[in-house]
């Protein structure tokens, strides 16, 4: 392949914010890519993907370029061109004769990859906490779980059944050229058979689709929600499932959507709109007063609590150089104020699920395991669900049905 300067020159900027500026990755390539319509497709997606490769295996590249890895390290931007030239060499990149790239030897890097695969937070680009906490959490399937977060995502899209159904949908997208397959079990789930910007697509702006993991999709499924029902979804975030349960109920009964965040919740009445779900009314979370108005209100209840989103570095691989062990072990804190709490929207006989996209039992069946004990037999666990991204290939995720008697 031959390499564009000004494509690497961009590669190098967005590095640049996302490490010395500690912007994230996500809205730094879409600013980038917004400043030059020029570029074509190609080289669109050249910035965004080598950016975020180089992002993902970040430890492993300084380990090449031999400079140490800590927290405190800021790279210079010809430290950065530098490595983004490494990274080209281990994809068998011929790199061109530009005075950026002198000093890199391909031989030398050959023999430090060599050399990496002795060291496994190296060689899988990790930071050590999270390599410690891996391997004290999952033991040995650590090793194929990690490798597996290490790839890159498949775009996967539900489709909306309050407009199409899904073969109508897989259907429209040939059309466009845009080939899709279907997923085992999961009805509405597609996954795109090509990397492109499906934000662009007239179907996704005309609410035919929402872009949802594969994994993510199994969630509200395990609310077992029926369209009469009133539901809460207590931490709905900007809405990916609860747009989920609308289609699931067919526009009918009552949705309660809330969050401690009002801009979220904003966001999900846009894309309520877009989808045509409207049996949907947010919900702020400004005082424990909201939780206790609701008080045996539910027949079903959705906690997709706060989590470390271990399970889902795929798509955000600059979280792991974010993240830090206290922030892991404070969330733990939330799932269980959330559970204790928030449980008490539930009527009798009603069902609830408790999901999280991480990869820890300590913040899945452990938390789970915790809150039916501190209930002393008032809830009991109907059926639990942990999907690997090892076994499944989609996100890491969590989740448990249960019933309060
Ligand atoms: C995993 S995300 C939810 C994702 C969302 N359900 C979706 O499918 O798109 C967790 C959400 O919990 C919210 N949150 C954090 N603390 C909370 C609390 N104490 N009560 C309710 N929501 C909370 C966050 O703002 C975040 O939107």
């Amino acid at each position: 392949m031959r390499l564009h300067r000004n494509l690497v020159a961009a590669v190098v900027e967005a590095l640049h914010q996302i490490f010395v500026e500690k912007k994230y990755a996500d809205k730094v390539i879409e600013k980038i890519l917004q400043s030059n319509p020029k570029w074509g497709a190609r080289d669109r997606a050249f910035i965004a993907e080598n950016t975020y490769e180089v992002v993902r295996w970040w430890r492993w590249l300084l380990f090449l370029n031999e400079i140490e890895y800590t927290d405190a390290y800021f790279p210079t931007r010809e430290d950065l061109w530098k490595i983004v030239g490494v990274w080209q060499i281990s994809l068998q990149t011929q790199l061109p004769d530009w005075q950026e790239f002198t000093g890199i030897y391909p031989k030398k890097v050959f023999q430090k990859i060599e050399e990496s695969k002795k060291i496994r937070k190296v060689f899988q680009s990790i930071p050590d906490w999270l390599d410690e906490i891996g391997e004290k959490e999952l033991g040995k399937f650590w090793e194929k779980e990690i490798y597996a977060l290490n790839q890159s995502a498949p775009v996967v899209i539900r489709a909306n059944t309050l407009k199409t159904t899904p073969l109508r949908l897989q259907n429209l997208l040939l059309q466009s050229d845009i080939p899709t397959v279907e997923v085992k079990n999961v009805p509405t789930a597609l996954v795109l058979q090509k990397r492109m910007n499906i934000f662009s697509s007239p179907h996704f702006k005309n609410g035919l689709f929402e872009i949802q993991d594969a994994s993510s999709q199994q969630v509200g499924t395990m609310l077992e929600v029926e369209p009469a029902m009133r539901v809460i979804d207590a931490c709905a975030g900007a809405g990916g499932k609860t747009l989920h349960l609308a289609a699931l109920m067919e526009n009918k009964g009552k949705i309660i959507a809330m969050d401690v965040e009002q801009w979220k919740l904003d966001e999900l009445q846009k894309r309520a709109k877009r989808a045509n779900a409207q049996n949907i009314e947010t919900k702020l979370i400004d005082s424990s007063k909201v939780i206790k108005r609701l008080e045996a209100s539910a027949d079903r209840l959705l906690l997709d609590v706060p989590c470390s989103g271990l399970g889902v570095l795929k798509r955000n691989p600059d979280a792991k150089w974010k993240m830090q062990l206290n922030f892991v072990e404070n969330i733990k804190k939330t799932q269980r104020e959330i559970l204790q709490n928030y449980s008490s929207m539930l009527k009798k006989g009603g069902k609830m699920v408790y999901a999280t996209c991480s990869i820890l039992p300590s913040e899945s069946e452990e938390q789970v395991r915790w809150f039916l004990s501190e209930q002393k037999g008032d809830f009991e666990l109907l059926e639990e669900k942990r999907i690997s991204p090892a076994q499944s290939g989609f996100d890491g995720f969590y989740m448990a049905r249960l019933r309060k008697k």
